[in-house]
């Protein structure tokens, strides 16, 4: 059981290619690292590998098959800025529920408080929109989670309330997650193998 992504390339707009021949792979429940340079690619990689950007080369693939499309994606991505992933416009009970009925265990889990769900985005604070946004990627068929800079802007004691839970989740669900980060102390203390953006690219 893997996601691959294997020989990517991609270029925006048809420019010049961010990266090419580019491989990466996570075994289930395992937790790899991706460290880099600032614009390397690695937040675009992100992007491939959970289908929000479709490679101009290569193929991602998941225990040796394309990811069908139609469904809900098992690969899901968190990224930095919580208030860019939500709907401005909906209530986050109906942004929760866009990814099936939220899992009542990690809810508690992430200290999600249930009066939230009836604010809209802008009525909560950095940290309390992400724990949303975690909670949203954890649906019951995620199977991998691609955690792009996920607690960059939260102080250390949500940062580390939230990485407890969805370590616990990886290990539960045998998940695979991809922590993309410049924190390599973060890196270095979760994560089970560390890809260099230096060695991996071509
Ligand atoms: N929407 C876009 N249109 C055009 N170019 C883009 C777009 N998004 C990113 N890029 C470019 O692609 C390259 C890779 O960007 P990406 O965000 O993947 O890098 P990164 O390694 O994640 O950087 P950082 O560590 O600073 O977050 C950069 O040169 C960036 O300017």
């Amino acid at each position: 059981m893997r996601l691959e992504g294997k020989s990517l390339g991609y270029r925006y707009h048809k420019a010049s290619w961010v990266f090419q021949h580019t491989d990466i792979h996570i075994e289930a429940g395992e937790i790899v690292g991706l460290v880099g340079p600032s614009g390397c690619g690695k937040s675009t990689l992100g992007k491939l590998l959970a289908g929000h950007l479709h490679p101009d080369q290569g193929q991602v693939i998941q225990d040796g098959r394309p990811i069908a499309a139609g469904q809900r994606n098992p690969v899901q991505l968190v990224f930095q800025h919580p208030e860019l992933a939500v709907n401005p416009r909906w209530k986050l009970k109906r942004t929760l529920q866009e990814s099936g009925v939220p899992d009542d265990n990690w809810m508690t889990e992430l200290a999600i408080e249930d009066h939230w769900l009836n604010r809209y985005p802008n009525e909560l604070s950095g940290g309390e929109l992400q724990r949303i946004c975690v909670a949203r990627a954890l649906g019951a068929e995620t199977r991998y989670l691609i955690a792009d800079e996920m607690t960059t802007m939260l102080d250390a004691i949500t940062q580390a309330q939230i990485w407890h839970s969805v370590l616990k989740w990886s290990k539960r669900n045998a998940a695979g997650i991809l922590l993309i980060s410049h924190e390599r102390q973060l890196v270095n203390r979760l994560c089970d193998r560390i890809m260099d953006w230096e060695n991996m690219t071509g």
